[in-house]
């Protein structure tokens, strides 16, 4: 299948890069309210809800017009300091006007299994009504996701040591022993990360920067190496574009 080349956009700072994403939101915003009426984001938790800060400036976005969702989500209560839910509502969705019912939380006080069949089972429900469009190969297709990345390399819950990551048939998974606090998560999967029509990796600060090296491919590990989690981000008939600060490209020497 054809794999579609990514772009890479670098900025002095963070801000920065707030300042272009939330520009580059809107744009796709617009675009996609026009073409179909709605806009379906999937929002991951940790620094980007923060980077999003921008966005919430914006006054000509139709925010009725969003469906939101989570790329992973920690099974706890919605109402807890860990909850990715809880993160996004007080910094970015309590602060536009998306209706409640267009925002697709995880369910509460279940198993992480549940929790994954239960989501699963309600994105199946928005492919049965059709407000999803399927992918040739069987994954639902998400208008925009915005993507981050921890230390280490990991994307949504799939870690570097965890199968998650090579699931190739559930559309969400879960992870009971996550190396990142809190333990037990749902996620979506990589063949639904790819089959998105735009992927955003928003990866800012210092701490990214040995994975960036080995993620933008100038490192010193040899030919044979077990790909980083967010080395499998490459969407298939989709845009994939990076959004770096400087700190994020310290440890890059001669350019990408
Ligand atoms: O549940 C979570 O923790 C997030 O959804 C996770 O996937 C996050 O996006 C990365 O860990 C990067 O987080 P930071 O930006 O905070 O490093």
């Amino acid at each position: 299948m054809a794999r579609v080349g990514k772009k890479i956009l670098e900025f002095d700072s963070e801000q920065d890069v707030a300042v272009d994403l939330s520009t580059k939101i809107s744009e796709l915003s617009a675009k996609y309210i026009k073409e179909k009426g709605y806009f379906t984001v999937v929002l991951s938790g940790g620094t980007l809800i923060d980077t999003l800060r921008k966005l919430v400036e914006k006054r000509d976005v139709d925010w009725s017009k969003w469906i939101i969702f989570f790329l992973d989500e920690r099974v706890v209560p919605l109402t807890v300091p860990d909850s990715n839910y809880k993160l996004a509502y007080d910094g970015f969705l309590s602060k536009v006007g998306i209706p409640k019912s267009n925002i697709y939380s995880i369910k509460e006080k279940v198993t992480p299994e549940e929790a994954a069949d239960d989501y699963e089972a309600r994105l199946k429900q928005l492919v049965a009504n059709k407000t999803l469009p399927l992918s040739p190969n069987g994954f639902p297709i998400f208008d925009l996701m915005l993507v981050g990345m921890g230390p280490e390399g990991h994307v949504a819950s799939l870690f570097c040591w965890h199968f998650q990551r090579y699931e190739t048939q559930r559309w969400i998974t879960f992870i009971k022993a996550s190396p990142k606090p809190p333990a037990e998560r749902i996620t979506m999967t990589f063949p639904v990360i790819n089959a998105s029509k735009h992927i955003a990796m928003v990866v800012t600060g210092k701490e990214v920067a040995d994975a960036v090296k080995v993620a933008l491919h100038e490192s010193d590990r040899g030919f044979a190496y077990i790909p980083l989690p967010v080395q499998m981000v490459s969407p298939t008939n989709g845009e994939l574009t990076w959004y770096l600060d400087k700190d994020a490209l310290s440890k890059m020497q001669g350019g990408h």
